[in-house]
């Protein structure tokens, strides 16, 4: 009898395949990375094939080092990158460009022209979201407007629009199911996140041809079966990778909040059946959808954490390897006190500008390798304040909330310490870090029959490691101080 589920996590940076029994604890998990594509100042894509080829191999390899076969699988969960859009050929399956990713600035002055026109206000009404170029509606426009012959191919409704998580089911599914989930539908700008439909005006003013769109299912859905792996396999549950990692640190509670830093950094506070609007320019956004009842979120969006660090290791090289980051910070010099505003995608939550860009402040003569590795890790906590102050201004009720971490960057003790420190509050670490892909497989495995109802699974969670807050007030509010003054700095607009 089939016996264990799988997760396909597709992120920006790399694929991870993780095979997970029916208790949900990992067995076995492949990880590969893959070319990362800048053919422009704030543009950013990925070769479709790419991302094809890492799943398959990842999802072969771990079956292997797990020492299962294909029809040991129950069920396939899947999580994804969100926003970056694929737009396909439905009779080859074969993409009409690369993927444009979510962090791609190109549509910064469509955002803009349509801000001016003054369709903010009725666009975060409808979808919770803001202008901004992140999203996926203006980078779909982009491509039918740019590749020759793409809009009158999506006219005549032969080309299909889809993220990561739609183009995968289509692949796995040899073209029979062309369908998303509604976290990650939340994310195209083309959604009501209250009535869960796509929404043809907006669909009208993107200029975006509903016949593109692919069906919105629930996470805990039926999005077919996959013949890829040697056997028939059932695809049941589908969300995003920050709504995923919010199921797998089980924050089904209203007030509940988690914080995943990978590429970037997402924070959602889970905010119940209910969605909160903003004053404060964090997105309202779906937290998971499961027999039609949705849950919403509160989110803070980061563009630029873990890649700090990659910046450090390939651009800068002053590392080998992500893992070198602690120890190098390790040696800065503590009355060395330099500022990094990783803007390099611009801004996002809370300050939302496209423009700005990175810069550091505070160098003298003796700031060193080591002083900038630590402000790379320092720019990570005050981000996350920044966030966490705008969810407060906007929740009262988020005000003794403990921020449960995870993603990458969360391996790192000094990051994860100075977030605590400078939001003076506890920070706490789950044992499994895996919990996107873990919120991924709950959602198949839940989905299939296998797992526990919510309350059940989050009763499982279990702390690695709570960092407490050892700095003194002073201290974090002059550093706090500091940091605000740095990014007021690079903004440029109010
Ligand atoms: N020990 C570490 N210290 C600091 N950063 C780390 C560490 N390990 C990984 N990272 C960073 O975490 C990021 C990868 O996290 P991951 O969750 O895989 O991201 P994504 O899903 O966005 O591809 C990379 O940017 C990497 O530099
Ligand atoms: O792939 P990650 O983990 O960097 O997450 C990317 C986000 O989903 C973008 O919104």
């Amino acid at each position: 009898m089939a016996s264990a589920i799988l997760a396909i996590d597709q992120g920006t940076t790399s694929t991870r395949a993780i095979v997970f029994d029916v208790s949900l604890n990992p067995l076995a998990t492949v990880q590969q990375e893959f070319p990362q594509i800048y053919p422009a100042s704030g543009w950013v894509e990925h070769d479709p094939e790419d991302i094809w080829t890492s799943v398959v191999a990842t999802s072969q390899a771990v079956l292997k080092q797990a020492g299962l076969v294909a029809k040991d699988i129950a069920a396939i969960g899947i999580t994804n990158q969100r926003e970056t859009v694929l737009i396909w050929d439905r009779a080859t399956g074969r993409p009409i460009h690369n993927a444009i990713v979510w962090q791609d600035r190109r549509t910064d002055d469509v955002c803009t022209v349509l801000r001016d026109a003054g369709h903010e206000a009725t666009i975060s009404a409808r979808t919770g979201l803001l202008l901004d170029p992140y999203f996926s509606a203006t980078k779909i426009a982009w491509l039918l407007d740019r590749v020759d012959g793409a809009r009158a191919a999506a006219q005549a409704g032969r080309l299909a629009f889809g993220t990561v998580d739609t183009f995968l089911i289509w692949r796995l599914t040899g073209g029979r199911v062309h369908a998303t989930d509604a976290t990650n539908a939340a994310r195209t700008l083309l959604f009501d996140i209250r009535k869960g439909q796509w929404d043809a005006e907006l669909a009208e003013l993107f200029r975006v041809p509903l016949s593109l769109l692919p069906e919105v299912r629930d996470c805990t859905g039926d999005f077919g079966t996959t013949d890829v792996f040697g056997c028939t396999i059932a695809i049941r549950g589908v969300a995003g990778d920050q709504q995923a990692a919010t199921v797998g640190q089980g924050c089904f509670k209203s007030g509940m909040m988690k914080s995943t830093y990978g590429t970037g950094c997402f924070a959602l506070l889970n905010t119940g059946a209910k969605p909160v609007t903003s004053r404060n320019r964090l997105l309202t956004t779906i937290a998971y959808q499961i027999d039609g009842q949705r849950s919403y979120a509160l989110e803070g969006a980061i563009f630029v954490a873990g890649a700090a660090v990659q910046w450090l290791r390939d651009g800068l090289k002053l590392i080998a390897s992500s893992a070198d980051t602690d120890a190098l910070a390790a040696r800065h010099d503590p009355d060395e006190q330099l500022y990094l505003v990783p803007a390099f995608v611009g801004l996002g939550a809370p300050y939302w500008d496209a423009q700005a860009r990175g810069a550091i402040f505070g160098l003298t003569r003796n700031s060193g390798a080591a002083d900038v590795a630590r402000a790379v890790l320092e720019s990570v906590g005050y981000q996350t304040r920044d966030l966490v102050e705008a969810m407060r201004a906007d929740w009262p009720s988020a005000a003794g909330t403990v921020l449960r971490v995870d993603g990458g960057m969360s391996a790192s003790d000094a990051a994860m310490q100075f977030i605590a420190d400078i939001m003076d509050a506890p920070v706490d670490r789950p044992k499994v870090m895996e919990t996107t892909a873990l919120g991924a497989a709950y959602l198949a495995g839940f989905a299939a029959g296998l797992c526990p109802d919510l309350d059940g699974f989050a009763a499982t969670w279990q702390c690695e490691r709570r960092f407490e807050p050892q700095m003194d007030a002073a201290t974090r509010e002059r550093k706090w101080l500091g940091w605000r003054d740095a990014v007021s700095r690079t903004l440029t607009r109010d």
